[in-house]
Order: structure tokens, then C-alpha cells, then sequence
């Protein structure tokens, strides 16, 4: 069976709050459609620039907030008192700045090894999806950010992560990106999402926009950059990049 064309939508934005309004807004009918259809909207949440994406602009939109759950792409293995911890700085972010409570969100056991926080986290993400038996998760929303040298998520180029085929979650011990142990959802789990939107946004990613952008366009090219190996099997992608970003 062929594999359907992939719908991949583009959209520069003038500034990096214009491009925090167009994720707010894009949030918003995602979570409208989610909660009409499912009576749930499952968003993953990322860290580095997005955190402040999502804080500043998500409490202003109309939402059902109560039949949101929100998990993460990947998550230091920190304390959730750390300076470095991603959920922190989500609950900081929005739970006194909208009715969502710190329960509606998916938790890493940070207290345990990577390995074994990274086996708890698949399982709660199964009792979240309700079917423990599923082979692949359908999230409905995830935000994916893009390092400098094209990671995504806690996945980095080169990684033998990459390959990961069967589990949901993987742990890593070696991220280039400090801290270096992490659990991150695998690609198989990202693909499966109704949706993925990698946001990118600075001068300092133009070099590599133009490195993913050959890759989408001929996905022959031989880099394979984690951030271009996002490619939905029966989602959308959306790239949301500000001018800077996006000059040519
Ligand atoms: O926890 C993390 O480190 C992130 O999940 C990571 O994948 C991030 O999204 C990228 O490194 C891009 O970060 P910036 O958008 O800050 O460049």
C-alpha cells in the first residue's frame, strides 16, 4: 500500500510573537476538533524557545480546559525543583494562568533511572490512549521544537535512538543537548500524531531550515536529520517559522 502523500503546511510569521499567536491559534482548533470528535485533546509539549510560545499566548484562547491532557515530546531527568525541568515550567506557565490543573498533565518519573522512567512513561501514555494493546499511540497535537543541529524532541542526529522501531519512549544518557539524560517519544510515536508542528524560530536556525527544507522537498537527500524524519503517516505537518528563520 502506498503511503499517503504527506499534507505539510508552511507558515512564516513576521515576528516570534506572531508565530506564539499562530501556535495559540492552531492549538485552539486542534483542541476544538479533538474534544468535538473525542471528548479529549492529548497535546505533547516540548521544551527550549516553545515553553514561552505556548505560556504566553495558550491561556487567551477558548478551550474546554478540562478535557485537555498534556504530556511531553521528551523531559530532562530532573527534579521537578530544577531550573532545567520542563514540566515545571509548564505548570509554572499555565496552570495559574488558566483553569488547567498540574493532575491533566502526564508526569515523568524523574525520581528513577532514564531506562525505567522511560518504561513508566509508555504505560501511563497507554492508560491515557485507553488501549494498553495499541501497537502506536494517535496524540492528537504535538509541539516539536528544532536544535541548531536539527534535533527534535530528545532525538539527535547520528543516535542509534533513531531506529528505535517498538517502543513509545526511549531513554537516553548521552544527549548532546545538556542535561544529558532524558526520555523522549520515539519517531514511531511522533509520526503516529494527527498532527506535529515544529516551530523554529531565530537567525541561528536559517542554516538549518535550509538543510530541512532539501530534505523535505527530496526525501531522498542523505542527511536524515531527526527534524526532517518527523513525517506524519496519516497526520499533518506544520512549520511554523519566524522572518528570521525563514530568511533565505
Ligand atoms: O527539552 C529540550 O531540550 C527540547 O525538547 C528540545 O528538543 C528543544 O525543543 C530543542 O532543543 C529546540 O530548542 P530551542 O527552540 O530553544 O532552540
Amino acid at each position: 500500500m502506498s503511503q499517503p502523500t504527506l499534507k505539510i503546511v508552511e507558515k512564516v510569521l513576521g515576528s516570534k510573537d506572531e508565530l506564539a499567536k499562530e501556535l495559540a491559534q492552531l492549538i485552539e482548533r486542534a483542541a476544538a476538533e479533538a474534544i468535538k470528535d473525542r471528548g479529549l485533546f492529548t497535546i505533547g509539549l516540548s521544551g527550549g524557545s516553545l515553553i514561552k510560545f505556548v505560556c504566553n499566548e495558550v491561556p487567551s484562547i477558548t478551550t474546554d480546559w478540562s478535557s485537555w491532557r498534556l504530556l511531553l515530546c521528551d523531559e530532562r531527568m530532573v527534579p521537578l525543583t530544577s531550573p532545567d525541568s520542563t514540566l515545571a515550567a509548564y505548570i509554572d506557565g499555565l496552570v495559574s494562568a488558566t483553569p488547567l490543573t498540574q493532575q491533566q498533565f502526564l508526569a515523568v518519573d524523574t525520581d528513577k533511572t532514564a531506562a525505567e522512567a522511560a518504561t513508566l512513561y509508555e504505560q501511563k501514555i497507554r492508560e491515557l490512549c485507553g488501549d494498553s494493546s495499541a501497537s502506536l499511540p494517535v496524540l492528537d497535537l504535538l509541539l516539536l521544537g528544532v536544535g541548531p543541529d536539527g534535533h527534535t524532541a530528545s532525538l539527535f542526529p547520528g543516535h542509534p535512538l533513531l531506529g528505535e522501531k517498538t517502543a513509545w519512549v526511549a531513554a537516553i544518557t548521552d544527549s548532546p543537548k545538556p542535561p544529558p539524560s532524558r526520555v523522549t517519544l520515539t519517531l514511531p510515536v511522533i509520526n503516529s500524531a494527527r498532527c506535529c508542528v515544529l516551530a523554529l524560530s531565530g537567525a541561528e536556525k536559517a542554516d538549518m531550515i535550509k538543510r530541512l527544507r532539501r530534505e523535505r522537498d527530496s526525501p531522498v537527500c542523505a542527511d536524515h536529520l531527526p527534524a526532517s524524519m518527523v513525517r506524519p503517516y496519516n497526520g499533518e505537518l506544520v512549520w511554523l517559522l519566524d522572518a528570521a528563520a525563514a530568511a533565505v
